[in-house]
Order: structure tokens, then C-alpha cells, then sequence
């Protein structure tokens, strides 16, 4: 038996015995998951069947369905990124023989044990891994805020399929080449899930960001090494602190912290607010107890209290201060958790024209603070405009209009609805896309529409942009200079009003900029008059990537260049050595060969999330003959 892909499916006994997870907890030294394992791993009519309660349908699928779980991962996931690391780290040999005796479940670890590791190399999620001791069975240990080379005491929490998740208790022995705290600026780094690099040079960010592309590519990309181009070198942000205009800090569901405190606590007046369902007393002028407001905590759900962020931009730590003052004070209104939103956004003034969803607030009134910073789009447009000072404002409405501006460009989007979060790298990842479109440099500004002629070759420049998953027509708007034409799509119905609104906001022509709302791969039957061998497709997916529909359609298409944007370079990785091979495959039927296949020019990774371990990619495929 060998090591199953990520997905592949094992047969799990429907005669599985039943878990009481709760008696498992009360183990010593037993965690839950392996407790769990171990049940499955026993599955079959047991001898003492005759005694033993037989187990009820509902236990048996629970446990089946937890077992599935932890070896059916759903491809270029995290699990399943860490399944093809631990495969890699462990070696195949030891894993498949793991598998062979089916012990791939049973941790050799208990539940809360301490044991010292040192770290063998860094995940592409962000973490250290280790392997276990020597003295016991193959294993890999995941442990957050950890670097390679490091000697560490951590804490086991959770066990997956030959894995196991442990908290840092202590760096025993630093690698002092990579780790230096005096860089940490905020004081939640180490617990907060947010950021995992802050107590890393910006260069080293940068190189770690390139090892994670180099790394996707060759985990899931299925090409062979002469396929994929050397990865280049990762784009740094400029900002690297105070860059995110988007935040969600969020808190539990008010009752729950109650309850809790009141039971801790034991609090006289508890039977009395208890009355109301409310468990918070007023202590000294003071609410009692605080909700935590902030971000998850990390390895666990529960969220932290965080007053300020300090990746995020100044209006937002401005404001997400009273925020949280007025809603601890109004907490006991709440019957739920809830998530905020702040986002970053230039001052609408009522003369300016805009969009709106319904009659709701735009960035102009309500829930809004001002605040006088400089728009930070490129150093040199600060220094060169004396306009560069423009009004800051916070949004925390979803259906509220947010601005920013891009380079010389404009753009309105509902507070809920995507835009890029760090507004400080837009104008150079543009630029970069323009740049990988048009390598022989970019031609003048077309500012008329003149069609190709239906002889042009395919040496031609691009005069067309496909724009796909458009957004609220960010791409389309800065790239449209540099076209006749430009085709938009997207999913979100309000997004593609301002993503026309947007066109409109920075004077394009009606005729130049289309977009619709619909299925990405619905795009290509409506842009059959765009000259192919003159078309560029664009494509930035959510971080699922692309369906095998939308793939199919634009090789059937097939423009001069794709460029693929993501946040998620390992569907990208998958997608784009899809498109290469089947190109490829398709260019070598008979009677098809003149079709061409698609090449991958390079990849680059950009920096838009400083501090942690996101990185977004930008691959450019050519068409070849
Ligand atoms: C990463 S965002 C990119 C947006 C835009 N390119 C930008 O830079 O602002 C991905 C977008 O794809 C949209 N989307 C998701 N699934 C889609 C689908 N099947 N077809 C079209 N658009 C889709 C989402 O609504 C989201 O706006």
C-alpha cells in the first residue's frame, strides 16, 4: 500500500466503535483526537460484544465522519499543504508504512504534553515543523512563531493524520541569523493569529514569501522542473506597517462570556442579572465582565482582547478605540457575536458623484472620524502632488460606499465587498501586470477605439483586455489606458455596478469598459468579436482558484497572453499547470497543432501582507507555436 493522495478516500469499517469524547478528555494524557483514533483503529465486532452496548447509528457516523476528516483534505488546503510537507519531511517510505499499519492516526504524543523539538524547516502556512524525538514513531509537530534550526519546548493540543499542533512554550536555543524580537512591534505577536513574521528582517520576509511559490509550484503544479521558469524574486510592499485598510475584529456572543465569568467568578449578583440573561454586573462605574474584542487567538477559537493593530492603517486604530468602548458599554444588547468592519477610505464630499447599495451611508456621513494622511499609492506621487493630503475616513458600514485611490484612479466599492487591503502596492502590482502584457513596453495611450484588422499577427500588442473576476473593476480601470477594449466579469451583481460606476468616475468611454455580472467562464461567449491573437485574459479568482469550466473555456479561447493574479498560490500552481499541460496536450492533436500551447513565462511573488506569511503571485503564460 502506498501513501494516498490528498483527497484519495480509505475505507473506514461502517462497524466502528463509538466515541464518548467526553470520558476520552477525562483520560490522563489522552488526547481527544487520538482517543478518537484509536476507537476507529479498533473498528470490527469486539469480543466483549456481548457485554458492550452496542453503538448507536449516530455515534458510529460521527465517528466515521471525524475520521474522513482527518484524511479526506480537500485539495491545496492547508491540511492537505501540510500533508504534502509532512510527506516531504517524514519521507514516503515511513509514511506509507505508517499507513500499511494503519497507525497513521495514533499520535505518539498525550494530550498537553511537553516534549523538546527542534525545528526542521518552515511551513508554507507560517509555522515551524519539527519532527518527533528519536525515540519515538515518525512524526511531524507543527509549532506557531517558530524558525528553522531552533531548539523549542512546546505543548501538544491537537493530533491530525501523522501530525500533531503544538502551542511554543520557550525557544530554547534561537536562531539568532533569522530571529530578532527588538523588530516585534505589537505586544499580542506570539498569541494573535494574525502575523507570524514579525520578529523577521523585511528581507527575510521577502525570501521566506519566494521559498513559499517555489515550494506550491513544485507541490502542486504536476509540471515537470523544466516547465516551471526560476520563481523571481518577491515585490516588497512599501508599507510594511499601518498598510491594511481593511479590519474585522470580532467577539463571541456576549451571554457565553457571561455565563463563563459567573461561574468562575461566582458573583452575588449573578442570580439577579442572570434574571435578565444578562451576567454583567457594573463594578466601580466599570461593565463587568469585558467581552474580548479582536482577533482569534492562535491554534484556538477564542478571540483575544486587541486594542489596536498595528498593520493596520492609523484611521483605523483611531477609531477602533471608542468602537470598542461604546460596544462593551452597550454589550448586554447584543444576542450574538458579532464581526466588525473597518475600512480605510477617502472622504466622499456630497459634490462628489458616487454609488451606493440602497439608501445607505456612503463615506461621507455617519460612523465615519476624519483623519489627514497622505495617500500613500506611490512615494513619488506624496512628494510631486501638493493634493496628496487627502481625508481619511473609517467605514464600518457593509453596505456604506468606501473610496481609494489608485495612482491617478479612483475607486467606490461597498464596504463589504472585496478591494485589494493593502492600498500601498497596488500602483507597482499594476504596473508589473502591465509590464508582463506588454514586454516590449507599453505602447502610447490608446484613447479611440480603433479595431485590429482581422489579419493581424500575433506578434501584435495586446489591444484587448479580458477581465476575469473582475471585482469592482479594479484591473479594468487601471489597465484600460492601454487598450481599445475591456470585458469584465463577476459573480457579485452590487460589484459590478461600481465596477461601471467606476469607469465612469474616471471619465473611461461607455464603449471601452463592459462589464457583467455572471460565472467567470460566461465571459469568453460574450467577447467573441475580441481579436484572440490580440487579447490578454486577466484572471484574479477567490482562493479556491479557477473551475475546470472556466479553464476549459479560455483554452478554447486562447488569448496572446493570461496573466494570473491569486492570493492563494497553491490553486494558482494547480491551475496553471493545468493550462500548461493540457495546451500542451491539445496542441499535439492531429489537425489542432497550429493552435499553440500555453508557456509559463514567470512567476513573482508580491508582498501585499507584510508581517505574515500570505503572499499573492502573479504568473504570466504565453501563447506558443
Ligand atoms: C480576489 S477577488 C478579485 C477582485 C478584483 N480582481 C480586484 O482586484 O479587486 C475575486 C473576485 O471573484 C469573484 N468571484 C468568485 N467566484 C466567481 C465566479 N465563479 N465567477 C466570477 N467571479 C467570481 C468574487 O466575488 C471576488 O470579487
Amino acid at each position: 500500500m502506498t501513501s494516498p493522495k490528498p483527497g484519495e478516500k480509505r475505507q473506514v469499517s461502517p462497524t466502528a466503535a463509538p466515541v464518548d469524547k467526553k470520558a476520552k478528555l477525562d483520560l490522563p494524557s489522552t488526547h481527544r483526537e487520538e482517543a478518537l483514533s484509536n476507537e476507529l483503529s479498533s473498528a470490527g465486532p469486539s469480543k466483549s460484544s456481548t457485554t458492550t452496548k452496542k453503538p448507536s447509528r449516530k455515534a458510529v457516523r460521527t465517528a466515521q465522519k471525524n475520521r474522513k476528516k482527518l484524511i479526506e483534505l480537500e485539495p491545496c488546503s492547508r491540511d492537505d499543504i501540510y500533508w504534502h510537507e509532512i510527506n516531504d519531511l517524514l519521507g514516503k517510505d515511513a509514511v506509507d508504512e505508517a499507513i500499511e499499519a494503519g497507525s497513521d492516526l495514533d499520535a505518539p504524543f498525550g494530550f498537553r504534553e511537553e516534549v523538546d523539538l527542534v525545528i526542521s524547516e518552515l511551513s508554507s502556512n507560517g509555522e515551524g515543523i519539527a519532527k518527533a524525538p528519536p525515540d519515538r514513531k515518525p512524526w511531524a509537530v507543527i509549532i506557531p512563531f517558530t524558525l528553522p534550526g531552533e531548539r523549542v519546548r512546546a505543548r501538544i493540543y491537537r493530533h491530525a493524520r501523522l501530525l500533531s499542533f503544538a502551542d511554543l512554550v520557550s525557544v530554547e536555543e534561537p536562531n539568532t541569523d533569522m530571529r530578532d524580537m527588538s523588530a516585534v512591534r505589537c505586544r499580542y505577536f506570539g498569541t494573535c493569529a494574525g502575523c507570524q513574521y514579525q520578529m523577521l528582517s523585511y528581507d527575510m520576509q521577502l525570501q521566506l514569501k519566494r521559498n513559499v511559490v517555489v515550494k506550491a509550484y513544485g507541490m502542486f503544479s504536476d509540471l515537470p522542473s523544466t516547465s516551471v521558469p526560476p520563481i523571481l524574486p518577491t515585490s516588497p510592499s512599501p508599507l510594511q506597517y499601518g498598510y491594511r485598510t481593511k479590519i474585522t475584529p470580532h467577539f463571541d456572543t456576549p451571554e457565553k462570556v457571561y455565563k463563563k465569568h459567573a461561574k468562575n467568578k461566582k458573583l452575588k449578583s449573578d442570580a439577579a442579572a442572570s434574571e435578565n440573561g444578562d451576567a454583567a454586573i457594573e463594578v466601580d462605574g466599570a461593565i463587568e465582565p469585558k467581552v474580548d474584542i479582536g482577533f482569534n487567538q492562535v491554534g484556538k477559537r477564542e478571540v483575544m482582547d486587541i486594542e489596536e493593530c498595528p498593520i493596520a492603517t492609523p484611521i483605523l486604530n483611531e477609531v477602533l478605540g471608542p468602537m470598542r468602548e461604546r460596544i462593551q458599554k452597550n454589550m448586554h444588547l447584543y444576542k450574538k457575536g458579532v464581526s466588525l468592519l473597518l475600512r480605510d477610505s477617502l472622504e466622499i464630499s456630497p459634490s462628489q458623484p458616487t454609488l451606493s447599495l440602497t439608501p445607505g451611508p456612503s463615506a461621507s456621513v455617519a460612523n465615519t472620524l476624519p483623519h489627514l494622511q497622505p495617500t500613500p499609492n506611490s512615494i513619488d506621487e506624496m512628494n510631486d502632488l501638493s493634493g496628496a493630503f487627502e481625508k481619511h475616513v473609517c467605514v464600518t458600514d457593509h453596505r456604506a460606499t468606501v473610496r481609494e485611490r489608485v495612482g491617478t484612479m479612483l475607486f467606490d466599492y461597498p464596504g463589504g465587498q472585496f478591494f485589494q487591503n493593502n492600498n500601498s502596492v497596488l500602483v507597482s502590482l499594476v504596473e508589473y501586470v502591465r509590464d508582463a502584457i506588454f514586454p516590449a513596453g507599453v505602447p502610447t495611450v490608446v484613447s479611440e477605439i480603433v479595431e485590429p484588422s482581422a489579419t493581424t499577427s500575433t506578434t501584435d500588442v495586446p489591444t484587448h483586455l479580458v477581465d476575469a473576476y473582475c471585482g469592482s473593476g479594479f484591473f479594468s480601470v487601471m489597465l484600460s489606458p492601454h487598450f481599445t477594449r475591456v470585458a469584465g466579469i463577476e459573480l457579485s451583481a452590487d460589484a459590478i455596478r461600481f465596477a461601471t460606476h467606476n469607469a465612469s468616475l474616471n471619465s473611461l468611454p461607455t464603449t471601452k469598459c463592459t462589464f457583467l455580472a455572471g460565472d467567470a467562464s460566461a465571459i469568453f461567449a460574450t467577447v467573441q468579436d475580441f481579436p484572440r491573437a490580440r487579447t490578454a485574459v486577466l484572471i484574479d479568482p477567490p482562493r479556491k482558484g479557477c473551475d475546470e469550466a472556466f479553464l476549459k473555456q479560455l483554452r478554447d479561447f486562447r488569448p496572446e497572453v493570461v496573466v494570473y493574479v491569486s492570493c492563494n498560490v497553491h490553486t494558482q500552481a494547480r491551475d496553471v499547470g493545468a493550462l500548461v499541460r493540457e495546451s500542451k496536450m491539445e496542441s499535439e492533436v492531429e489537425g489542432k497543432k497550429g493552435i499553440g500551447w500555453y508557456r509559463l513565462e514567470s512567476v513573482r511573488g508580491f508582498d501585499l501582507f507584510p508581517q505574515t506569511a500570505h503572499v499573492e503571485s502573479v504568473a504570466v503564460l504565453r501563447l506558443v507555436k
